[in-house]
């Protein structure tokens, strides 16, 4: 089944994004760091082609730390520089400029050698909705304040935003939107937020979930729904959950839709503990278009 969610969006996303990459000498690309694969977009490579990029796992406070660590040296190996983030907070950001700086060494090096003066790095940040865009560049916005005018030269309605003196961020984020042909990876954005639930079933949102609970986070599945077995069909939870707890009952009966809706809103709101949706070797690649 294809799924394309955001056709007139994409499009207009598409050309403003390309519009603004010659502004830029990085792309700072934000994915999700409970699902670094499903919550990329698809497209970027073919938007941004050969432009420097760093990306950055963002919401790091929400993901599984071990499997943050494997992402990060897997993104390594591939040639792709990556940090864990935590734009709410503030932490890691310290790390990005360094990053970045290292991401452009090779062109920048070759600017020196043509005797070009050395200048701050102009990045734009692109994500997915609700990948934590705004929080980012408020953060290192307020951190290092000096919003900048206009750059004369470049464009008028361009902002910049001086972070210290080594980097220059637009201010306004490039905005992709997910498309893909795989349902998995539309419940794995729906369990995290990237979604609204209303697109898919919640339903079938909640049963993805405990379904990956049940392979990769049984122990802590158990623990929070007090089950001492997870039985062998996992929609029997829905029973146990319901028995479980009086207010999701009506005449007897358990509300399945109050039950589904407790165990996504209890996936999103950490009562599972941080948790990963892609897990590496086991991701899920979207298909290029
Ligand atoms: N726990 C946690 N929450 C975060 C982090 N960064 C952002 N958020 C939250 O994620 C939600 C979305 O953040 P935004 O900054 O609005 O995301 P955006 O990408 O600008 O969203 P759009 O405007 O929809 O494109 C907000 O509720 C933020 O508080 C983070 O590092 N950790």
């Amino acid at each position: 089944m294809t799924i394309q969610w955001f056709p007139g969006h994409m499009a207009k996303a598409r050309r403003e994004v390309t519009e603004k990459l010659k502004l830029v000498d990085i792309i700072f690309e934000l994915v999700d760091a409970r699902i670094p694969v499903s919550s990329a977009n698809p497209m970027l490579d073919e938007i941004i082609h050969q432009k420097p990029r760093l990306k950055l796992l963002n919401k790091a406070d929400m993901a599984d730390k071990e499997i943050t660590k494997e992402w990060i040296s897997h993104f390594s190996s591939e040639g792709q520089k990556a940090l864990a983030i935590n734009s709410q907070e503030g932490i890691g950001l310290q790390q990005i400029v360094k990053a970045a700086e290292e991401v452009l060494k090779p062109k920048f090096d070759r600017l020196k050698a043509k005797g070009v003066k050395p200048r701050a790095i102009r990045a734009m940040i692109i994500g997915i909705p609700n990948v934590g865009k705004s929080t980012l560049i408020n953060r290192l916005a307020k951190k290092n304040i000096a919003k900048t005018g206009n750059t004369p030269g470049i464009t008028r309605s361009q902002q910049w935003i001086k972070v210290g003196k080594e980097l220059e961020l637009l201010d306004t984020p490039g905005i992709l939107w997910p498309k893909f042909d795989d349902q998995e990876i539309g419940y794995k954005l729906a369990l995290t937020g990237a979604i609204k639930d209303t697109i898919l079933n919640l339903h079938d949102i909640s049963i993805y979930g405990l379904k990956f609970l049940e392979k990769h986070y049984p122990g802590r599945l158990m623990e929070r729904y007090n089950v001492g077995e997870i039985p062998e069909d996992i929609v029997e939870i829905f029973d146990i959950i319901g028995e479980l707890r009086g207010s999701l009952r009506a005449k007897g009966e358990v509300n399945y839709d109050k039950v589904a809706e407790l165990v996504v809103r209890d996936i999103r709101s950490l009562k599972l503990g941080p948790l990963s949706f892609d897990i590496p070797g086991e991701e899920e690649i979207p298909p290029e278009e």
